[in-house]
């Protein structure tokens, strides 16, 4: 398989991952148009987190093939995954996982902390995220005295903070309550679209994946469909989907 053309900022090629010898994925296909939302839909343990880990370099698949843009995922070692996702890769699941002694400025902050950005401009763009996602009063508090949406929304703002070029969302809203979910959901696809992030975000709930620009269902680790959303959505016509 040849690198993606310049268009798709991610391609996979028949991706089959088994834990323990049970099927996860098995022979997943697709590509992912730069700026586009896309969403992985399918039920519980159809496959779409372990898609998800494969996209972003997390888990490297058994058989198949990753490519961001010009690089091959699947090729590289431990270190430069790593380094991929951290200077690339936005990473927001279920579970916050904010580091309980940081506030809520530096856990969203940490991305650009870690990468050596002045402590004054990182803090900015920090307040500026936590704002956006109307939590900036809640700056200077730890996270065992937020709510579990407010510690969300921090999570979320911790993985756009450093303008990834991809943002992968797994059930990131899974937790919250209906407004909450909204709110957050949408203020997540709207930052995105505004700074063209792409965004691959994994869900069950099909009103979610309806406010993507497109769709691909999984079932049983294999691809079960792709649905376009709306007329003339970015992307809808040169993605695929594939097993
Ligand atoms: N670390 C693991 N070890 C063993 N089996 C796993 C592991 N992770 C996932 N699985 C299994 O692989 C299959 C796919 O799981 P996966 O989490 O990718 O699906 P999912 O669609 O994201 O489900 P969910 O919405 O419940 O997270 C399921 O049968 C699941 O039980």
């Amino acid at each position: 398989m040849v690198a993606p053309p310049d268009n798709d900022v991610l391609k996979a090629h028949a991706l089959t991952v088994a834990y323990h010898g049970s099927p996860a994925l098995a022979e997943v296909s697709l590509a992912v148009r730069d700026g586009e939302v896309l969403a992985v839909s399918g039920p519980r343990g159809s496959g779409k987190t372990t898609l998800l880990r494969c996209l972003s370099g997390q888990l490297v698949p058994d058989r198949g093939e990753v490519w961001f843009r010009t690089t091959g995922v699947h090729t590289l070692g431990r270190p430069a995954r790593e380094r991929l996702r951290r200077e690339r890769f936005g990473w927001v699941g279920p579970r916050h996982d904010l580091v309980p002694e940081l506030t809520a400025w530096e856990n969203a902050a940490l991305p650009l902390l870690l990468s050596g950005i002045a402590h004054r401009t990182a803090r900015a763009a920090a307040l500026e995220w936590l704002g956006h996602l109307d939590v900036a009063s809640c700056a200077r508090r730890r996270p065992a005295s937020l709510t579990q949406a407010q510690r969300q929304r921090v999570a979320v703002a911790r993985a756009l903070v450093a303008g990834p070029s991809v943002l992968f969302a797994d059930e990131p809203t899974a937790p919250l309550h209906h407004s909450d979910h909204d709110h957050v959901l949408r203020t997540l696809m709207t930052a995105a679209r505004a700074r063209g992030i792409t965004v691959v975000l994994a869900t069950s709930d099909q009103e979610t994946a309806a406010l993507a620009d497109r769709a691909v269902a999984l079932l049983d680790g294999r691809a079960a469909d792709a649905v376009p959303h709306g007329a003339g959505a970015e992307g809808e016509a040169a993605c695929s989907l594939s097993v």
